[in-house]
């Protein structure tokens, strides 16, 4: 059988087609270590001998090498970022054909075989030899643009039911990519009778393999021959729902008569999300389920460049806005371990170019461009040339140094990005909390929010004094913090010496050996730092330097001693700090530290007797965290808490 050149390719990835240069200067390519291919070569030699398959060929033409990849592709060895192929010439003698991508860390076994299938004709353009071992050709690429996918080869004399069997055989195994390239050739087929199956069928392993909108072509062909096709809308359902249009998907669900009530009742749940923002979470909240699946919302909040141009784009609220309002909710576009986050990234945007778009749009210099986070808009497209370059990546992995941050603050913790949130600014005054369900981000108003104000949030722990927190502002993101504490804690600082020497001390405090001596000297420090800010005219002033000191006042409200000389406990009291730390930033873990406040000023321990007046500023600060809450639910949380309980929804 001649080599069938298919009218749907395969997903090769090709050039971006995206019309920006930014775009294509953004995908750089990265230097090649060419003794770690060589090497591989080596190690592959004999391998690649036994593969030998008389019925594959390969012929030069002109300067593009012609093949047929002889052997499922895979990769060499773990962790080598290393795909390689086989062709075979018609001398017999073998070309081995290697891929390689050293940005793609964790390419899986299956990503590398949708691109390089056993059995498809390719055409190696620019080929080039890069050694010959024991009289092999080795061709050696690093750019899948260099390869085309003429289509896959079937062995000669196959009847096209047979073809069918054989495609249907392999989507059961769940063998997709071999389903697609089989199904094709049915779908091919001049006056082919099962072609509504075919295209049904195809959709599936296009689902199969999570690329929607490749599914959604299939799926709307399948349509146009017959548009009563139920097994159709079920799968047009399945790719709606991966792609967020809930409502959409409801009704394909509902044409198909196919899908169980389950199904129909979590999209009904999700469109009810979407459009109020109403998301109960009261099970998850206590710990008594999962964390839901969620849709994304976008509340009253609008992209706009911030007036401090310095800080680039940020978001804003449309409208006036209360406490404890929900803003956005957005499911991550990946999370992963701080290594691995870059690849998981590119095969979604390999995936779903709404992906793509939104995570190169948050290139400052690429898009202001609301409408690309729509969770409504889908981006639903079959364009080829709109597939990205595998050496997308090191622009992904720059992206994500700017814009993926970590669940919690532990080095360990894995990092995700959430495209619109991302864009939020930082302030050490911040005016929105935010908390992790699952893997999804709920953005709340933490203080009432003037319309046209901007939103912003830390970055980091603001409960450190300014010149810590200058530090990491500076190392880890780039800028100088210029917000209003910062403003008036410099002014400060140049008032009045003691202040950067508060700072040096405590760093002394927490390196020394002895527990006690430390303690005492951070409690030394909060009361000098108490007798300083005491003529502040300001209280939110005297709030936002407490909560610099917290770890000094810490050591003087709760860890206090008998025998202390200093005793910060008469200065200022426990309910003082709780609102110190609640005025500068609430929603931001402070919670649990409220709370051990709260019961400090308790003469023995015990849970009950925490003043009234703590107990409603713990109420308030829950209202940063979770929004209104019914007051029977309130008090089943607040209670839970002073007896020690710990809560997954407080951990960021
Ligand atoms: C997560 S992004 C926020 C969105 C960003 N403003 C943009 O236009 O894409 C973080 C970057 O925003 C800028 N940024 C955030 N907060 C800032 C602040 N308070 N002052 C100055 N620059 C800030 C810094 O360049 C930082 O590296």
């Amino acid at each position: 059988m001649a080599p069938h050149r298919s009218k749907d390719p395969v997903p090769v990835l090709g050039p971006p087609a995206l019309g920006k240069q930014k775009i294509l200067d953004l995908l750089k390519f990265r230097p090649i270590d060419f003794a770690e291919i060589q090497k591989s070569l080596r190690e592959n030699a004999e391998e690649a001998a036994k593969v030998k398959n008389g019925e594959n060929k390969v012929e030069f033409s002109g300067r593009s090498l012609l093949g047929t990849l002889s052997r499922d592709a895979g990769i060499i060895k773990d962790g080598m970022r290393v795909s390689s192929a086989i062709a075979e010439r018609s001398d017999g003698d073998f070309v081995y054909l290697l891929v390689s991508n050293f940005a793609l860390s964790s390419t899986t076994v299956e990503e590398v075989r949708m691109h390089f299938p056993k059995g498809a004709r390719v055409k190696i353009k620019h080929p080039r030899a890069l050694c010959t071992a024991k009289g092999r050709v080795i061709i050696e690429i690093h750019n899948p643009m260099y390869i085309d996918f003429l289509g896959i080869e079937v062995p000669d004399g196959l009847t096209v039911e047979k073809i069918w069997e054989e495609a249907s055989a392999a989507l059961e195994k769940k063998d997709y990519v071999r389903a697609i390239h089989l199904l094709t050739r049915c779908i091919d087929e001049e006056g082919y009778k099962n072609k509504v199956e075919a295209l049904s069928k195809r959709c599936q392993a296009w689902l199969g393999l999570n690329c929607y909108e490749r599914a959604f072509e299939d799926a709307k062909r399948a349509h146009v021959v017959d548009s009563t096709h139920r097994h159709t809308y079920l799968l047009k359902g399945q790719l709606f729902l991966g792609l967020q249009k809930f409502r959409a998907a409801l009704d394909s669900f509902y044409r198909s008569g196919l899908a169980d009530d389950d199904t129909m009742k979590r999209c009904a749940r999700l469109i009810e999300q979407r459009d109020t923002g109403n998301y109960e979470l009261r099970e998850f909240i206590l710990g008594k389920s999962k964390a839901p699946e969620v849709g994304d919302y976008l509340g009253p909040v609008r992209m706009g460049m911030a007036a401090d141009e310095e800080k680039g784009r940020g978001l804003f609220a449309t409208e006036e806005i209360k406490a404890g309002q929900l803003l956005l909710v957005w499911n991550a576009a990946a999370v992963a371990p701080r290594e691995d986050l870059p690849a998981k990234l590119m095969r979604k945007c390999l995936t779903s170019r709404k992906s793509l778009f939104q995570f190169l749009g948050l290139d400052s210099e690429l898009a202001m461009e609301m409408g690309l986070f729509k969770p409504t808009n889908v981006l639903i497209h079959d364009q080829q040339q709109d597939y990205i370059w595998f050496d997308a990546v090191p622009a992904i992995a720059k992206l994500c140094s700017s814009y993926a941050f970590q669940i919690e603050d532990k080095p360990e913790s894995p990092m995700g990005l959430w495209t619109l949130p991302a864009l939020i600014n930082h302030s050490c005054v911040p005016n929105v909390s935010q908390q992790m369900v699952g893997t999804a981000l709920f953005v709340r108003a933490a203080r009432n929010i003037r319309a046209e104000e901007e939103l912003t949030l830390p970055y980091m722990d603001v409960k450190k004094p300014l010149d810590e927190r200058m530090y990491w502002t500076d190392s880890r993101w780039g800028f100088t913090c210029k917000c209003l504490r910062c403003r008036v804690e410099a002014r400060l600082h140049a008032q009045r010496p003691e202040f950067p020497c508060f700072h040096a001390r405590m760093r002394e405090a927490a390196k020394r050996k002895d527990r006690a001596e430390a303690l005492e000297e951070l409690r030394r420090i909060a009361v000098e730092v108490e007798d300083q800010i005491a003529t502040l005219a300001s209280p939110v002033e005297r709030d936002w330097v407490r909560t610099s000191y917290y770890l000094a006042y810490r050591a003087g409200l709760l860890e206090r001693s008998s025998d202390s000389p200093a005793k910060l406990s008469s200065r200022v009291s426990a309910y003082q700090m709780m609102a110190a730390l609640h005025a500068t930033c609430p929603g931001y873990g402070i919670v649990r530290e409220m709370v051990a406040l709260a019961k400090s000023a308790l003469p023995s321990p015990g849970m009950e007797a925490i003043s009234e007046k703590s107990r409603l500023l713990i109420e308030k600060e829950f209202l940063c965290v979770l929004g209104e809450q019914k007051r029977e639910f309130l008090d089943v949380f607040v209670d839970e808490l002073l007896k020690g309980a710990d809560f997954d929804i407080l951990r960021t």
